[in-house]
């Protein structure tokens, strides 16, 4: 299979080395190229082995999969240099907002699956949300499904829902991190010892969540003597309403993927 990522920033190196660092993607060709950086498509041509080119019709000649991985506000401008190169490609959209229909309207009539990943792809650990049009054969739904699950795990849900999965597990990876950095900050008396620390911390609660039939509260509560340590500090982040900041960040994300669909599908 020939796949093409048009679109070679940090969304599509993590689903490359994902795809890379999976068997089933060994004999597959993978080709990249983005608006003019030359120099990050030879990097990751070394990096990865993948093929780059910037001649849009030999790239897309023979293209079983066309995987659009520009920004929201590039999408419109890459499509229509695409389009005229396009014919019986499976296309795949992991950008963020913009809809199946907008693609359509654009390219005309495909195969299109919108997609959103998160970079964990970069490890195989990427939470996938899938949603397909009506013109995908059953065969270029597996060949999806197949991708995705490579790089991690694959949830087929509602086009609707895709700017909550988007806000959630999209930016999700993002929201872990800024804790981790609240941690670490926290705890800089430690030096280097703190990071295992902090990610077998993380670990063991993601296992516990996956392996336990508690709820997150139930969970908590669990470590939550009465009058201790978890207690104490816990009750900082309550009176600081950080449970509420969290959940308004997830709603804003979601949000925000809406805003970017109405601001760059605007027919002009
Ligand atoms: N970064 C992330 O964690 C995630 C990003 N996404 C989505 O993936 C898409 C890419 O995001 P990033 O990789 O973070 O952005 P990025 O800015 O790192 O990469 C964008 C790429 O698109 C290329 N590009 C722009 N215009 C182009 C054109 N006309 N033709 C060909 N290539 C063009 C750029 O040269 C660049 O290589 C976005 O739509 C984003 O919403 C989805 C899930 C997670
Ligand atoms: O921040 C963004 O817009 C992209 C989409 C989800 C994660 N990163």
């Amino acid at each position: 299979m020939k796949i093409v990522f048009i679109g070679a920033g940090s969304m599509a190196e993590a689903m490359i080395k994902g795809m890379k660092n999976a068997s089933s993607f060994e004999h597959d060709e993978l080709w990249v190229t983005n608006k003019n950086d030359s120099a990050r498509l030879e990097l990751l041509s070394e990096k990865y082995g993948v093929h780059r080119s910037y001649d849009l019709s030999s790239l897309l000649d023979e293209a079983d999969v066309v995987i659009l991985a520009m920004k929201p506000k590039d999408a419109k401008e890459a499509l229509a240099s695409i389009q005229p190169h396009l014919r019986q490609q499976l296309i795949i959209s992991v950008l963020a907002g913009l809809s199946i229909s907008f693609i359509e309207n654009i390219i005309g009539e495909a195969a299109i699956a919108r997609a959103m990943p998160n970079t964990s792809a970069m490890i195989g650990q990427s939470a996938t949300g899938l949603s397909f049009n009506d013109h995908i054969l059953d065969s270029q739904r597996v060949t999806v499904l197949s991708i995705f699950s490579a790089i991690g795990s694959v949830t087929c849900v509602e086009e609707a829902r895709l700017d909550l999965v988007t806000g959630l597990s999209g930016s999700g990876p993002a929201y872990i991190y800024y804790i981790v950095e609240a941690m670490e900050k926290a705890a800089s008396e430690l030096g280097e010892d703190a990071m295992p620390f902090i990610i077998q911390t993380l670990k063991g609660a993601a296992h516990m969540l996956e392996t336990s039939n508690l709820s997150p509260e139930d969970l908590r509560k669990a470590i939550t003597s009465e009058g201790g340590t978890t207690e104490a500090g816990i009750a900082q982040l309550e009176s600081r309403h950080v449970k509420d900041a969290f959940a308004e960040c997830i709603k804003e994300a979601t949000d925000h993927s809406g805003r970017l669909r109405r601001q760059f599908e605007q027919i002009h």
